[in-house]
């Protein structure tokens, strides 16, 4: 059972394949989805571990991998996009789309009518994807749970996931431990320990994965999850990834 003080082992560059989720992992949790914000140095910082994991870094996100792009800019990193219907194979290359807009038409109908009839409920559309957002109204979560599964009613195929502060949905049969999976068939990532860090529901997909390949899960935040290590919030996280080797995420020494 994972409990708070479940610190992962320290970061192996040489050894480890790294994927990170992004909102709630790499950045704070914000009201309005293009307000999350970076520094430079901890952009730089995961540049500098890019290289020295020689390249098996990948984000796994909801997000668009051009949403990731302009956010972490002027770096690029191997990427699953939208829950990985979109993917980039390496940093540069293409972000090939594994699904595409069709057949969203009727339900972003039905969500723009609902968050018309109730102007607490935003709705984010990503192309592929569509999110009722209720961040700041958490009476509003059973409103827009409705919505999206009625939304979808007619619409086979399309997946509903839980988020935080969010209802979205998009063409079903893909998530992140899919897309881990994926990555990690290839180089540079075949032949190293997968590790996850993720705060969402939705990374449970990843903590499955990653330990179904005997790697390290790790959940950052409060809340129940598989995982089996856990950070306590976005500042931990970049404390742990810019840690020396033998430093645990709190900076102090391993015990040997
Ligand atoms: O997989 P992630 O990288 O964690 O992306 C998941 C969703 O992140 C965004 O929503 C979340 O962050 C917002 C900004 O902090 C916040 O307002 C919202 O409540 C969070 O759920 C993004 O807007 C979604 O499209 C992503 O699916």
């Amino acid at each position: 059972m994972l409990g708070p003080m479940n610190l992962p082992p320290p970061l192996d560059p040489a050894r480890h394949a790294l994927f990170i989720d992004f909102d709630g992992t790499l950045v704070e949790l914000v009201d309005r989805p293009e307000d999350v914000r970076i520094s430079p140095e901890a952009v730089q910082r995961l540049g500098v571990l890019q290289r020295q994991c020689a390249g098996a870094f990948a984000l796994l996100s909801g997000r668009r991998i051009a949403d990731l792009d302009r956010f972490l800019s002027p770096l690029a990193f191997a990427a699953g996009g939208i829950h990985g219907l979109e993917r980039r194979e390496e940093p540069g290359g293409p972000i090939v789309p594994l699904a595409g807009p069709a057949g969203l038409d009727p339900i972003r109908l039905v969500l723009s009518v609902g968050v018309t009839e109730e102007p607490r409920l935003r709705l984010e559309d990503k192309g592929t994807s569509l999110v009722v957002h209720y961040r700041g109204h958490p009476e509003l979560e059973g409103a827009a749970v409705e919505l999206v599964q009625r939304s979808v009613a007619d619409e086979p195929g399309f997946a509903v996931m839980k988020g935080d502060n969010i209802v979205e949905v998009h063409l079903g049969g893909m998530d992140k431990g899919k897309a881990l999976s994926a990555f990690m068939t290839r180089e540079p990532f075949v032949g190293r320990v997968p590790v996850y860090l993720g705060d969402d529901t939705t990374d449970e997909f990843g903590f499955a994965a990653v330990k179904a390949l005997n790697g390290v899960s790790i959940k950052v935040g409060n809340g129940p999850s598989e995982a089996d290590y856990r950070l306590s919030c976005v500042d931990s996280v970049h404390r742990w990834l810019g840690s020396e080797p033998g430093l645990g995420a709190d900076g102090m020494k391993e015990a040997s």
